[in-house]
């Protein structure tokens, strides 16, 4: 549906991947949010675009080079449009950078939601999941953050003229004259929303240094033992419902956390992590459901019913113990919120 009122909102979750053996599968949504507050200007005036909050020393205000307008660009290209509509955009960003937070997932569907909005193109959110698709190729952070909840997702088969490599992102948008991008294929996102237990809170332990998640991406190895494979499976499917039931069956689910694909080869770009996953559980830290890396890391997730401060105290510690004078960490207790992208419009 579109609207045309000369004031909208869009607020987008930040959101945490994997969740242990869920790896490019399994996200979740969390009352931490994105927001690009916008108003349409006068037909001829120039794009006006400011920012406050995670980042705002270092992302580019410039519409070609910032992801959320990059991305928004992009969207309108494939509608013939070649530049966004004039408006001005205040982003306040409270989601870190490059931590596991699902950062770039938020920013590509606040792109995507924002030229639905500015451009009236009335896309279904499936189709907004199309085009996120396509500059953040793993569903992970997208689905939840465009649907809101504990989402499993995964993406179709693509044809191999689908996947070319020169079309991959396809963020950057067609300029001078030059050919219309192709519209992005369709149907490419299938998610699910899961159960949650209520009780089930989210701690973020998120530690003063970035890791970008195409490093993180580049240790993994291309193939897996049968075992592995067979390891991470079990898991998942026994705590996805794990997740959904009350009372909260806590020795369980940190069992089903457990992981073999991703974070044995990213301990190295986490001090700390391999001693808090082995270190912080239900027996030692009542109040702990489970433990795992967040998205591509640094920041830990614990998810947990009570005693929330005394657990992130716990992950802190270990981050504070590592060599070179300790890495320094903030929490933010977070909940899973059902809600995912929305668009709030005023006169
Ligand atoms: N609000 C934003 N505005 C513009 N660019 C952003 C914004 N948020 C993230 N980015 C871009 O995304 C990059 C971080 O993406 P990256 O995928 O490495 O980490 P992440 O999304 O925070 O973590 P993860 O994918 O593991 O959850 C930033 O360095 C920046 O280039
Ligand atoms: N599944 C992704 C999430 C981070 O964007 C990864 O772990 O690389």
């Amino acid at each position: 549906m579109t609207d045309t009122r000369n004031k909208f909102k869009i607020t987008v979750p930040a959101t945490s991947a994997n969740i242990g053996p869920g790896f490019d599968v399994l996200g979740m949504a969390f009352s931490l949010y994105l927001t690009l507050d916008c108003e349409r200007l006068p037909a001829g005036s120039a794009l006006q675009m400011t920012y406050e909050g995670e980042g705002a020393k270092d992302v580019p205000l410039v519409a070609e080079k910032n992801l959320i307008t990059k991305t928004a660009l992009y969207v309108l290209s494939t509608y013939g449009i070649a530049s966004l509509p004039p408006l001005k955009i205040h982003v306040t960003n409270p989601i870190p950078l490059g931590r596991g937070l699902g950062s770039s997932g938020s920013a590509v569907v606040a792109g995507v939601v924002l030229a639905n909005a500015a451009g009236n193109l009335g896309m279904s959110n499936d189709r907004m999941l199309d085009y996120c698709l396509m500059v953040e190729r793993h569903p992970d952070n997208v689905a939840p953050a465009l649907f809101g909840g504990f989402v499993a997702s995964f993406l179709r088969e693509l044809e191999p003229e689908e996947l070319e490599p020169s079309s991959i992102p396809r963020s950057e948008p067609t300029r001078n004259g030059a050919a219309q991008p192709p519209t992005p294929v369709t149907d490419i996102g299938h998610y699910i929303q899961l159960g949650w237990a209520k009780e089930i809170k989210a701690i973020a332990v998120i530690p003063d240094f970035e890791v970008a998640t195409e490093d993180a991406r580049a240790v993994l190895p291309d193939m897996y033992e049968r075992a592995d494979v067979i390891y991470n499976l079990q898991r998942i499917a026994v705590l996805t419902t794990a997740l959904s039931r009350t009372p909260v069956n806590a020795d369980l689910i940190h069992k089903a956390m457990s992981d073999k694909v991703h974070q044995p080869y990213r301990k190295h770009l986490i001090p700390g992590m391999a001693e808090m996953l082995e270190k912080i559980t239900p027996k030692t830290h009542p109040g702990v459901v489970g433990i795992c890396l967040s998205g591509a890391g640094p920041t830990i997730l614990v998810l947990a019913t009570e005693n929330f401060e005394q657990i992130a105290a716990a992950v802190q510690d270990i981050f504070s113990q590592q060599t070179n004078g300790g890495i320094k960490s903030m929490f933010k207790v977070l909940d899973v919120v059902h809600d995912g992208a929305q668009t709030e419009y005023f006169d």
